[in-house]
Order: structure tokens, then C-alpha cells, then sequence
């Protein structure tokens, strides 16, 4: 006989703990069901270890610009022990969550989740029946349909490695690319990027990605654009990855090749079919409260919603969504204005709020501010050379519309900005704010 739950959550990450919190706060009945080590992607696989990371290979940046300037000697990474670091914060987080669950009350399971009836699924042979049942599954690497995919690591084999290869290949030019880039690069390998696109970044304004370039284009990581790779070949040494570069084919060769073409969700493993849950064009077919249009047992969160950016903090609002929803009846909307975006490259790009171009096909009337800072103080006391911003402020209103920020932590100072363009402040209220001196946020006032 199938158990019994008021909600039936499928994913153990970020998504799925704060619904299954808040739903079984309220008393309900609570299953969540994982059938990886329960915390998923952000904190086991994505932005938690990469940022441990990201912690030793900032700290090597960071003296190596002071060198000349008061920090003398080779400071290094060393792989092995940066990874133990990285350990210390990942090994413990699936005990501790499922803890977590425990202490609330939650029932855990653990196995693939298959739907086998509108309201149940099955988990190794154990049917679970719900009033509701939460898609919270988030994405996968995307198939990239090349011939010698199967020879690409995925973006959590590069987060676990044990040893640096020293020529890495990354296949993609987005989060993924910049990040590991950086890491890669600073940890001493030699790096490639093959990006399909005319430039990195594309969520990112084109000025601000263009200032980065010069600091990859320091760190020694090559670039090159318009390389849609089509196959990956392995040989003795290693791996041959082709691409088309506008027109032309070119190989590198590498020692390890890195996916970094996209995340999607994977459904086939679900069975939507059997649960009635339409796909369109490969997406959930979800209302505005994120309820399935073809069967209302069904909600989603996070990454598998495609709703929002694909981000931790767009997550857990889909899911406060959802909970409301599945908890009081639909009224709640997921509000996906100014969701703050950071790439964590040396030194960070960040953005909130729109794009010049997006401002423009919306018909705004706005002026742009925009400077490469590195005369300002807070790029010259980090010995950072790479500091600049563009700002969208209304005419009119006065409202601000978007920032877009490169430097010394742009990836905290985007986040006062992103309090300006949710709640409707005016760049004449921010330039009023006083910040502490000196911090990155005190430029904020000369950005408007
Ligand atoms: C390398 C990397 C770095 C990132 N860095 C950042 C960052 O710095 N900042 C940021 O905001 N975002 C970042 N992201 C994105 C962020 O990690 C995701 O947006 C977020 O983790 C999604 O959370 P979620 O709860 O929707 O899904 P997930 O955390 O992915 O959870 C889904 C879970 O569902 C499980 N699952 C799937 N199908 C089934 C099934 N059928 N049965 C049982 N279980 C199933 C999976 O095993 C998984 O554990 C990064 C992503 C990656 C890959
Ligand atoms: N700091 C962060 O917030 C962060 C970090 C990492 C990942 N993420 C999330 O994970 C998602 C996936 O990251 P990602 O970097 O894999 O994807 P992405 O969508 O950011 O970038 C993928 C890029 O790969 C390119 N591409 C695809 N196939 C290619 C091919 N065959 N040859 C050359 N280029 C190809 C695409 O043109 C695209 O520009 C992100 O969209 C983001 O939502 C966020």
C-alpha cells in the first residue's frame, strides 16, 4: 500500500527545504525524496564548493597584484589541500540536512522518484501517494549532441578533482567558463575557452564583460569566440576537441575537457507522462502560481521551473511560492524583478535590473552613467586594475533601473543596488544613502 503524505517533494536541494519546511510548519505531512546525497547542486555541486574554491585562487590573485607593493614571495595554490578546504564544508552538508529534515518531522527518501499516477510516485518500489507533489528537481548538464560527449567531465567532476590537469578545455563561454577559468588558471593550468557566441557572459552588459576580457586575456585563459565545438575525440595523450571557428575548423588538445554549454532539466527519468504533467518545448507547462496546467496535484520550484534565472536565491522565492500556494490555495506569484546576478571571476561581475538593450525594446527614456574606475580607491588600495560600472537610471522618475558592475566586491555592492531596483528607490535616495568609508559601496553615490 503507497504511504500517505500531504506533499510529496521530489530533490533534496535548495528548492525542496524551504517548501518542505514550510509546509510541514503548517503541520502537514512531508516526504522528500533524493536519489543523490541530500543538499543538492548549490551546496554540494555548484556555488558553495565552487566558492571554497574561489576562497584560495582570490587569496593567489590577490598577492600576487600586491607583489611590489608590500607582499613579497611566490604565493601558490596547492590543489589538494584547497580541495580538503572545500571538503570540510561539503562532506558534512548531506548528514547534516537530512538532520534537518529529521528534527522537522520530514520523512526522507532516497532513490530515483518516478511518477506512477497523477498523485504518486514510486522510489525503489515504495509508492508515495500526496494531495501534492513538488516538483523541486532541479537541471543537468545539457546534451550537447556532439559526437565524444561522453568524453566531457561535467562541472562537479572539475569541482572534485583530485589533480589539476595542465590544459583544460572549456566547452561553453558562460557562468561555468568564467568561474572555472579563473580557478583553473590561478591555480597554475593552462586554459581554453571555445565559446559559440560572438562574446562571454551574454547575460552580462557587453562594456563591463569586455573589461573582464582584459584581465582573463592577464591571467593567460584564451578565449576564443564564435567556436561552436562539434566533436571531442580521445587519444593516448588525452583529448582532441574540435570546433567551428566562424567557418573555419580548428583542434585544441587538451587534458581534460569541461562541460560548460548549459544546464537544463532532465524529465525523462520522471515520467511526466503517467502523472498527465505537460512538457512544451521541452518546459514544464506551469499557471502564474507554478501549479501544473494539466494536473494540479503538481507544482514546481527552482531550476526544473525555468521560470526565473537558474540561481540558489530564485530557488528557495519559487519555493516560498509554491508552499504559499500548495498551504493557503493559489494566490501567491513568483516576483522575479531585480534577481541579482554574480559571475565569481577575479574580480567578480555583477548585475541587477536591466540591460540598456532591454531597457530600450521596453521603450524607457533613461540616461546611462558608465566608466572604467581604476583610479578610484577601492580598485587601487586592492591593486586591481580591472574596476568599472554602467548604471540605467529613468528619466523622469529617477528611478534605478539597472547596474552593472565589475571589480573589487562588485559581487556585495550589486546587492544595494538590487534593494534600489526591487523597491523602486530613485538614484537621488541612494546618492543620499550614507555608506561606510572606505568601502566598495561608498563609490555608489559617484556610479549615479
Ligand atoms: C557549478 C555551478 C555553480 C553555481 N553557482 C551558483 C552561484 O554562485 N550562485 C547561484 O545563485 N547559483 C549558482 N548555481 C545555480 C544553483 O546551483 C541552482 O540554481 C540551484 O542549486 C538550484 O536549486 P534547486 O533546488 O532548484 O535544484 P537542485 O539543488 O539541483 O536540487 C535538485 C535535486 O533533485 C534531485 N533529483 C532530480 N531528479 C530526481 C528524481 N527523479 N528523483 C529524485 N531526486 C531527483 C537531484 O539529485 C538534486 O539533488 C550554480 C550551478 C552550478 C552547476
Ligand atoms: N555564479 C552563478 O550564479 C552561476 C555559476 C555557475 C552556473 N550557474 C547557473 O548554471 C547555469 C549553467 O551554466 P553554464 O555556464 O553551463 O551555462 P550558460 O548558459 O551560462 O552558458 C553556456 C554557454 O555555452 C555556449 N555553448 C553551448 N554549446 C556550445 C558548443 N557546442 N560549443 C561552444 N559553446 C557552446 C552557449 O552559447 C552559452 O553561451 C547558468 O545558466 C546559471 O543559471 C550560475
Amino acid at each position: 500500500m503507497a504511504k500517505q503524505y500531504d506533499l510529496v517533494v521530489i530533490g533534496a536541494g535548495t528548492a525542496a527545504m524551504t517548501a518542505a519546511s514550510k509546509v510541514r510548519a503548517a503541520g502537514r505531512s512531508v516526504a522528500v525524496v533524493d536519489h543523490r546525497p541530500f543538499g543538492g547542486t548549490c551546496a554540494l555541486r555548484g556555488c558553495d564548493p565552487k566558492k571554497m574554491l574561489v576562497g584560495g585562487t582570490s587569496a593567489v590573485d590577490h598577492a600576487k597584484r600586491m607583489r611590489g607593493k608590500g607582499v613579497a614571495g611566490e604565493v601558490t595554490v596547492d590543489w589538494p589541500e584547497l580541495q580538503s578546504f572545500k571538503r570540510s564544508f561539503t562532506d558534512p552538508v548531506p548528514s547534516k540536512q537530512e538532520q534537518s529534515y529529521a528534527s522537522k518531522g520530514v520523512d526522507t527518501y532516497h532513490g530515483l522518484a518516478r511518477f506512477i499516477a497523477p498523485n504518486s510516485v514510486d522510489v525503489g518500489g515504495v509508492a508515495l501517494s500526496a494531495t501534492h507533489i513538488l516538483l523541486a528537481s532541479g537541471a543537468e548538464p545539457v546534451k550537447l549532441g556532439i559526437p565524444g560527449a561522453e568524453y566531457l567531465a561535467t562541472s562537479e567532476t572539475f569541482l572534485n578533482l583530485q589533480a589539476l590537469p595542465r590544459h583544460i578545455v572549456l566547452v561553453g563561454g558562460g557562468y561555468i567558463a568564467a568561474e572555472f577559468s579563473n580557478i583553473a588558471a590561478l591555480a597554475g593550468a593552462k586554459v581554453t575557452i571555445l565559446q559559440r557566441s560572438d562574446r562571454m557572459l551574454k547575460n552580462f552588459d557587453p562594456d563591463v564583460v569586455g573589461w573582464l576580457m582584459e584581465k582573463f586575456t592577464a591571467l593567460g585563459i584564451e578565449v576564443r569566440t564564435h567556436a561552436a565545438v562539434t566533436r571531442v575525440d580521445r587519444i593516448d595523450t588525452g583529448f582532441v576537441v574540435h570546433a567551428d571557428q566562424a567557418g573555419t575548423p580548428v583542434t585544441v588538445s587538451a587534458d581534460l575537457v569541461v562541460h560548460a554549454g548549459g544546464r537544463a532539466p532532465d524529465f525523462e527519468v520522471m515520467d511526466l507522462n503517467a502523472a498527465g504533467v505537460q512538457l512544451e518545448r521541452g518546459r514544464l507547462v506551469l499557471n502564474e502560481f507554478l501549479q501544473s496546467v494539466t494536473n494540479p496535484a503538481v507544482y514546481a520550484a527552482g531550476d526544473v521551473a525555468q521560470r526565473g534565472p537558474a540561481l540558489t536565491p530564485v530557488s528557495s522565492h519559487d519555493a516560498k511560492v509554491a508552499a504559499a500556494n500548495i498551504l493557503e490555495g493559489n494566490h501567491a506569484r513568483p516576483d522575479y524583478r531585480a534577481v541579482p546576478s554574480v559571475a565569481f571571476t577575479q574580480p567578480a561581475v555583477a548585475m541587477v535590473g536591466l540591460t540598456e538593450e532591454a531597457a530600450k525594446a521596453q521603450g524607457l527614456k533613461f540616461r546611462v552613467k558608465s566608466s572604467q574606475t581604476a583610479g578610484w580607491f577601492t580598485a587601487r588600495q586592492a591593486a586591481e586594475s580591472t574596476y568599472g560600472f554602467k548604471t540605467l537610471v529613468e528619466e523622469g522618475t529617477d528611478r534605478v533601473l539597472g547596474a552593472h558592475l565589475v571589480g573589487p566586491h562588485a559581487e556585495d555592492v550589486i546587492n544595494v543596488f538590487a534593494l534600489a531596483v526591487r523597491h523602486g528607490l530613485t538614484s537621488r535616495e541612494l546618492k543620499s544613502t550614507m555608506f561606510a568609508y572606505p568601502t566598495a559601496a561608498s563609490d555608489i553615490g559617484y556610479m549615479l
